[in-house]
């Protein structure tokens, strides 16, 4: 069993750095802390970064997650290995690009791939961005996968995932108390389907809405409330038409977790939206 603690950060391909920079800072309200010839990494924590941007191709998307207790990275591979996984060590070289002591990686059964990092670096600054959208941290992403079922398995097979509601056969998956740090969502392909940042009130949500709507942004679900999470929420289309989402969903799971039981909704917009916003994106229709 390889113990998680959070989601660290993504990594994202992009043709257009400048264009990407732009847009986090000031649209989403990311702040830039590098940028280099071919890397750019934005930052919403106290955290090193929260996403780094690499001179590549779009669609080349990576996941992070830091490992509880840092010595058993080496465990964590070995029992990927054993398990036939596609994995391997993350190189010094990678290991510094990624400004983590240590990682390993490790394809998904969709071929997503995903880091698992050893004592990721604090930035040793607060995280002061240029638009106030009220960001608290990087909250999770949406993955796509080819076969929600099969993927939910090998997530609870090798990891602490638990599942915390279903949105038809799609999971919601937790690793610490909060409600979900990874969604897997039904597609024909792979990589990120979207990414979502926390934000600290439904004052944010708004005014952000606001804002985007100023700034010419395609809002493409919301302002809505989840009925899973019920955090509330806008989604809106970003750089290399990734989708960013920011909520503030701040359901714990906590207590007698021996009783919990995951929800099951059904495959509707009302189980996305408990207020009547209907999703303009591919893998939240029915
Ligand atoms: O927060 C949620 O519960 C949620 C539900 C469906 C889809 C999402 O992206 C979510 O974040
Ligand atoms: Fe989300």
């Amino acid at each position: 069993m390889i113990n998680l603690r959070d989601i660290l950060y993504v990594r994202l391909g992009t043709r257009d750095l400048e264009g990407a920079q732009k847009f986090c800072t000031e649209i989403v309200g990311l702040q830039a802390v590098e940028r280099t010839a071919d890397r750019l990494y934005l930052k919403s924590s106290a955290s090193h970064h929260a996403v780094c941007y690499f001179q590549g191709e779009p669609g080349d998307h990576t996941v992070a997650f830091d490992i509880k207790d840092w010595s058993q990275l080496g465990a964590a591979l070995a029992q990927l290995q054993s398990a036939g996984v596609p994995c391997g060590q993350g190189t010094a070289e990678e290991a510094a690009d990624r400004h983590v002591e240590a990682f390993i990686w490790f394809n998904d059964p969709t071929g997503n791939r995903i880091e698992i990092v050893a004592r990721p670096h604090d930035a040793g600054k607060r995280y002061f961005p240029s638009r106030d959208a009220g960001i608290t941290g990087l909250g999770h992403v949406g993955l796509c996968t080819t076969d929600p079922a099969r993927d939910q398995a090998f997530w609870l097979q090798h990891f602490n995932a638990m599942v915390s509601d279903w949105i038809g056969p799609c999971p919601l998956l937790r690793v610490n108390p909060r409600h979900h740090q990874m969604a897997l969502f039904a597609s024909q392909r792979k990589g990120i389907q979207h990414i979502n940042f926390q934000v600290a009130e439904i004052d944010d949500i708004m005014k952000s809405w606001y804002f985007l709507q100023s700034q010419d942004i395609r809002i493409v679900f919301g302002p809505g409330r989840h009925p899973t999470s019920g955090g509330n929420f806008v989604y809106f289309e970003g750089h290399d038409e990734v989708i960013f989402e920011y909520s503030n969903s701040d359901r714990h799971i906590v207590g007698d977790l021996e009783n919990y039981r995951p929800r099951q909704f059904p495959l509707h917009p009302t189980s996305f939206c408990m207020w009547g916003s209907k999703p303009d994106i591919a893998e939240f229709r029915d």
